[in-house]
């Protein structure tokens, strides 16, 4: 009995042993085997697939090309790619995503232009799109369908070419008032032009006009800018390891939230990062536009925000994208439009001879005593030849603003490309391409003068505002705006460069700009010197007018971040 209990005893402990080293054995093939076993499925389909696709740098397991990517200005590094390997379109991956760069302008054109119908949607975006609540409320990421639409629709109605008419005289006059801060406080010029920007906008979206650099709506607008840099492909790694966004909040640890996400909303990174991580829906940047756009509806002017809410009750559009589309007119306007005429007035100063043409053009048309304005602008050729140079010669939005996406999948010169594959032009190889623009670092207005110098597959010469039928909704506007202001600044100064602290005129170097997706120069003196005691009188007549009729537009928001969470 005593020996049998013991044998049974035995056997139990066995037992015992068997079943903790077998369990051992399945978690172990659990935590280790059966990921390694998905990661290398997913491999062999990564490296089948790479087969199909256009040729690119060898990806790793699970990181794709992540760690190949430069995390500064890597559209330099694609278009070396694009020459090493002989082939205008590249495949970038990220993790087990590839990514299509297109470095030409014809390729580029054939997708998503001439097949529209195919590669007018967006793909899936992590950081962009689910990270900051944007997937399927934002009409810059919204997929190919009847929503996008809408959102199209209600955007055009605010800034597409038939609405823009009646911004003229703002823009005018916000142009004016311009000229007169430059002339007033020469070292703040970034800041003069970023106020102009923002003001047109704000007007527009919610009746209410910025007149102060410091205005709190225009300090949101520009920390919020930094949001554009989430598009850039290998700048984060939760663009190749997805789950990662997911992660609960008490495994921050392990994939802290990227730097830029938090100056994205620095005010409220709490709220921010609860939103991400499956808090609260409603974020509290999208709380905050909310209110300010409730806030514009009892404005006395019509305003886009006032629009929106009547357009409510027919299309029933949720707060949340009444927020989204007025802060696109601060996301897609503000940043965009400022390094343009930052990049402009970099122009100026470097190349001189281009100035004193555009100038000889003005006081033969317009003459000197008064300001000009949008009637002159079917006989000034060569100043609006001097904006679309502008637009080319540093394009702001250097990868082409936000990637397209091809609704199935496609086949084009003997390349598959599968449904949802982002494709970016590489807008930095395109508008720098010699055969398109020979010496394309020079500064010449003439490659427009008189239709185009070279073939080109757009009338217009240039890509600055995308491709096809996602081409940028404030085009018009941005257009429009550029004209006035560009054509107002050449008719008042001489540019040149600032003075060091002895006197002499610093050199400006032209490719010094910034590493963001929305590139602008990097900080640099510049000197704006009135053409004339005339011309100093008529800025400041000209602004003091201009400014007592922007005063419909005068108001304080007492909105904030805080007061809105
Ligand atoms: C110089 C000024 C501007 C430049 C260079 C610019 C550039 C761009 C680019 C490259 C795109 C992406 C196009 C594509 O996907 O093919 C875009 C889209 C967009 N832009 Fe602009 N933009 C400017 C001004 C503006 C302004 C003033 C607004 C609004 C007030 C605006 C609102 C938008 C919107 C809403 C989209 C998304 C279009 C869609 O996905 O349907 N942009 N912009």
């Amino acid at each position: 009995m005593g020996v049998l209990q013991n044998l049974s005893g035995a056997r139990g402990s066995m037992e015992l042993t068997f079943d903790s080293t077998s369990l051992l054995r399945a978690v172990l093939v659990g935590v280790i085997g059966l990921p390694v076993i998905l990661i290398l499925v997913d491999y062999i389909r990564v490296l089948r697939l790479r087969q199909k696709l256009p040729p690119g740098p060898f990806p790793l397991p699970l990181f794709g090309n992540f760690f190949q990517i430069p995390k500064v200005k890597p559209w330099i590094d694609f278009e070396k790619w694009s020459e090493y390997y002989k082939d205008p379109m590249i495949t970038i991956w990220q993790g087990h995503r590839p990514t299509i760069m297109c470095n030409d302008i014809w390729t580029i054109s054939d997708l998503l232009d001439k097949r529209a119908n195919i590669y007018s949607s967006r793909p899936h975006m992590i950081a962009m799109g689910d990270m900051i609540n944007a997937t399927d409320s934002n009409q810059v990421c919204l997929v190919y369908g009847d929503k996008w639409r809408l959102h199209r629709r209600l955007m055009h109605s605010a800034t597409g070419s038939q609405a823009i008419r009646p911004w003229r005289v703002i823009q005018a006059n916000e142009s004016k008032v311009l000229v007169r801060d430059l002339l007033d406080r020469p070292d703040d010029f970034v800041m003069s032009v970023e106020r102009y920007s923002c003001s047109i906008v704000s007007i527009i979206g919610w009746g209410r006009r910025i007149d102060k650099i410091n205005d709190y709506v225009a300090q949101m607008a520009l920390k919020s800018m930094e949001g554009v840099d989430l598009i850039i492909p290998g700048l984060f790694i939760v663009e190749s390891i997805p789950f990662l966004a997911k992660l609960p909040k008490w495994l921050d640890w392990i994939y802290p939230m990227p730097g830029k996400m938090k100056n994205f909303a620095k005010h409220m990174q709490r709220q921010f990062w609860n939103s991400c991580r499956g808090g609260p829906r409603l974020m509290v940047t999208r709380r905050y536009f909310v209110a300010l756009s409730k806030e514009g509806a009892q404005a006395p002017e019509d305003n886009f925000a006032k629009r929106l809410f009547k357009e409510q009750e027919q299309s029933h559009i949720a707060d949340e994208e009444i927020s989204s589309l007025t802060s696109n007119l601060i996301g897609g306007g503000v940043d965009t439009t400022s390094g343009t005429i930052i990049s402009f007035i970099l122009a100026m100063c470097v190349f001189p001879d281009k100035l004193k043409k555009a100038q000889e053009e003005l006081d033969q048309v317009v003459g000197q005593d008064r300001v000009p304005d949008w009637s002159d602008e079917p006989s000034l050729p060569y100043v609006k030849a001097v904006v679309n140079e502008t637009l080319r010669w540093r394009t702001v939005t250097i990868l082409g603003g936000i990637p397209h996406a091809p609704i199935q999948d496609d086949e084009y010169r003997g390349y598959l490309i599968p449904k949802g594959t982002p494709i970016t032009g590489n807008v930095w190889a395109i508008h720098r391409h010699p055969r398109e623009f020979p010496e394309p670092d020079n500064f010449r207005p003439e490659r427009y003068l008189g239709g185009l110098e070279r073939p080109y597959p757009n009338k217009q010469g240039h890509n600055a505002f995308g491709w096809g039928r996602r081409q940028c909704s404030g085009q018009p506007l941005a257009e429009q705006g550029l004209f006035l202001t560009i054509a107002t600044l050449l008719w008042a100064f001489d540019f040149k460069p600032g003075l060091d602290e002895n006197g002499k005129e610093v050199k400006l170097n032209i490719f010094a700009y910034t590493k963001s997706e929305n590139m602008r120069p990097e900080p640099f003196k510049a000197r704006f010197i009135p053409r004339s005691k005339g011309v100093e009188n008529i800025i400041r007549q000209e602004a003091t007018r201009a400014r007592k009729e922007l005063c419909a537009y005068d108001g304080e928001t007492r909105l904030t971040m805080e007061n809105v969470s």
